[in-house]
């Protein structure tokens, strides 16, 4: 607009016809630059966001912040409002959450609007019980000092006992009570605390077993996901069941160094993009959402500049053909081959809850 002013302000005031057309051809090409911008702007924006069976649009790059620690704070400023970020992923399980909760209240003292953000946090196994649901759900809007939360998903679909060891031990494991946990997750919606619900870290036949009992339908399903861990069943389970994936550990979190895995660099190395950027843009192209974690600003930014580019079919094939695959989640955490958790094995999406 300014530069369409300015143009016009040039034509009517100019005595010399070829200063004047000098000048109309400066302002016409920085008036096409503008124009430029501005629609790179509005395709990034629109790739930025996906939209959930309820209608709310939640954005393909979110911060992560497990194990971002004292960091916590600066980093989540940092993605808001130095790097543009418009959502969050984070956990009760992860201790941090009133350095979230700081720095959502500094954003929004800096401009941002509470409406902008997309908040996601997680019901911890020690709080999967129909009965502990909302008073953790309180627990967790209080740390945060917000009013509602975006999304709220199961954490695993377990149940521990209070005061179970980290990691938790067999004698620790209760019957986990799916579909009452459910139904309380669907009455937070209800009251408004929440807007959408979801899970984490479930099987198939476990998500199969809450679509049977659910009145809403998880929005959510968050895995891992990256090309070391494709995780495709899970992938199109969800999909055909109009769930959103949301991405964890993208980047092969901190025990797979995937970011040094050859068709990595290769790809990065082609499209001028670097390693973070091609793995985050992976996720992104199969449609999920991703949510990596860092607490320096350099990768923040670098983590979110994922737009008006792609990885071309065949480089995003190559990326896809990774035959090592395992997840990076579960054996520490002794949720792997364990009798009541979820998965038989390392590399188990189907899981053995029901055999
Ligand atoms: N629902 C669930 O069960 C789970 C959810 N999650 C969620 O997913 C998020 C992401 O997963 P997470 O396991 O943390 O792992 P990520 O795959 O996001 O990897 C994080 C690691 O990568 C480093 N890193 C980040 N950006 C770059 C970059 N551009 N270049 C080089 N290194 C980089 C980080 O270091 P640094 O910080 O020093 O930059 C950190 O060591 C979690 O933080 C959490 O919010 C994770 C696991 C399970
Ligand atoms: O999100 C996650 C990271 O931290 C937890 C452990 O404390 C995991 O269990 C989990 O799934």
């Amino acid at each position: 607009m300014q530069a369409e002013r300015n143009l016009g302000r040039v034509m009517a005031t100019a005595h010399d016809p070829l200063s004047v057309i000098h000048e109309v051809r400066q302002q016409q090409q920085q008036l096409s630059v503008i124009q430029e911008v501005q629609q790179q702007k509005e395709h990034a924006e629109a790739q930025y966001y996906f939209t959930l069976l309820s209608g709310h649009k939640i954005p393909s790059v979110g911060l992560g912040t497990w194990r971002s620690g004292s960091f916590t704070a600066k980093a989540v400023f940092t993605a808001i409002v130095q790097a543009g970020y418009r959502h969050v992923d984070t956990a009760q399980e992860y201790g941090i959450q009133e350095e979230v909760g700081k720095a959502l209240k500094a954003a929004m003292q800096a401009g941002i609007k509470r409406e902008e953000l997309v908040i996601a946090s997680k019901l911890w196994c020690t709080d999967s019980a129909p009965d502990k649901v909302k008073p953790a759900l309180l627990k967790t809007l209080k740390e945060l000092e917000l009013e509602d939360l975006d999304l709220f998903l199961i954490h695993w679909p377990i149940s521990l006992k209070n005061g179970a060891h980290k990691p938790p031990e067999p004698g620790d494991v209760l019957e986990f009570d799916m579909e009452g946990v459910w139904k309380e997750m669907e009455n937070l919606v209800r009251d408004g605390l929440v807007k959408d619900i979801g899970v984490c870290n479930f099987t198939v036949k476990q998500i199969n077993r809450l679509l049977e009992c659910a009145h809403i339908k998880p929005a959510v399903c968050q895995i891992e996901m990256h090309p070391g861990w494709r995780n495709d069943k899970m992938l199109q389970v969800c999909k055909k069941h109009g769930i959103h994936v949301m991405a964890f550990s993208p980047l092969g979190s901190t025990k797979r160094d995937l970011m040094h895995e050859p068709v990595v660099t290769k790809v990065a190395n082609k499209l001028n993009k670097t390693p973070a950027q091609v793995l985050i843009r992976w996720g992104i192209q199969r449609g999920a959402t991703v949510i990596p974690k860092s607490i320096h600003k350099e990768r923040i930014i670098e983590n979110i500049q994922v737009f008006n580019w792609k990885i071309p079919e065949e480089d995003f094939q190559a990326l896809s053909s990774i035959k090592d695959q395992w997840r990076t989640m579960g054996g520490e955490i002794l949720f792997v081959n364990e009798k009541h958790g979820p998965y038989k094995n390392a590399t188990d999406v189907w899981g053995d809850d029901e055999d």
